[in-house]
């Protein structure tokens, strides 16, 4: 049997006022186990990315909850909020979110150094994972010196790096050529997905969904269909 790490149930989430308030999460109810990569799938605006924020402890929802390993989230202080995220998902963003400053190593450092672990320890680990999307000579540079394939290398390393049970991806292979997109994928599912890891993917990317386990298909923010992804 399957080990349960994401329960959510009834949520709802509404944006705006009067009548430019809309419904981009309708009553959406699902289960994600370890162990299983679960594609979000569907038209722009049906409230994928929305419902992937609000799992992942990023966007409070207006009805509803969440439970991520047995820990009802929504029910957390917002400091304690803050912890569980740092220690249990890791979270990529469509565009990166990389801090052009920093060096591509101190990027991926940056949840250790959250966690208080120290600089130097963490810069290590740093370039450790780094080598894992073989990125290693790349370390010190600024991240702008790198490709949009590598970038997005780089915010997978950083989301890694604390080893979260939870790891979400949304979008990982829009900006990207069909080839890199693939090949960051076979990387995730190959390296990254074991039964002690839940991994969810938003994508519009037919491309990759040779690497679902199951594919959620929302429409006007509901749940339409929850299957086995074909094989
Ligand atoms: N911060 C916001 N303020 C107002 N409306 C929002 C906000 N975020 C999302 N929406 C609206 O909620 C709905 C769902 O948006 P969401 O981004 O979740 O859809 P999506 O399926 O991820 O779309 P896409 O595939 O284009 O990224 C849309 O109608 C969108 O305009």
């Amino acid at each position: 049997m399957p080990r349960l790490a994401i329960r959510a149930r009834h949520l709802s989430k509404w944006f705006g006022e009067g009548s430019a308030r809309t419904q981009a999460v309708a009553d959406a109810s699902f289960d994600a186990y370890f162990g299983e990569i679960l594609f979000i799938v569907g038209p722009s605006g049906s409230g994928k990315t929305t419902l992937l924020s609000i799992i992942s402890g990023i966007l409070r929802p207006d009805q509803g909850g969440v439970i991520v390993k047995d820990t009802d989230i929504w029910q957390l202080g917002s400091d304690a909020l803050a912890e569980f995220r740092l220690n249990t998902i890791g979270f990529v963003f469509q565009d990166y979110h990389l801090f052009p400053r920093l060096s591509t190593a101190e990027n991926v450092a940056i949840p250790l150094i959250l966690k208080k672990r120290g600089w130097r320890e963490s810069l290590e680990l740093a370039r450790a994972e780094l080598q894992v999307v073989d990125l290693a000579s790349r370390a010190e540079l600024p991240p702008v010196k790198l490709s949009g394939g590598e970038q997005q290398r780089v915010a997978i390393a950083r989301a890694m790096v604390g080893r979260p049970d939870i790891l979400v991806f949304d979008e990982p292979t829009a900006s990207l050529d069909g080839d890199t997109g693939r090949r960051i994928l076979a990387f995730v599912h190959d390296q990254m997905l074991n039964d002690q890891r839940c991994i969810l993917i938003v994508t519009h990317d037919a491309r990759i969904f040779e690497f679902a386990d199951r594919i959620m298909h929302m429409e006007d923010g509901k749940i339409t269909t929850l299957e086995q992804a074909p094989t």
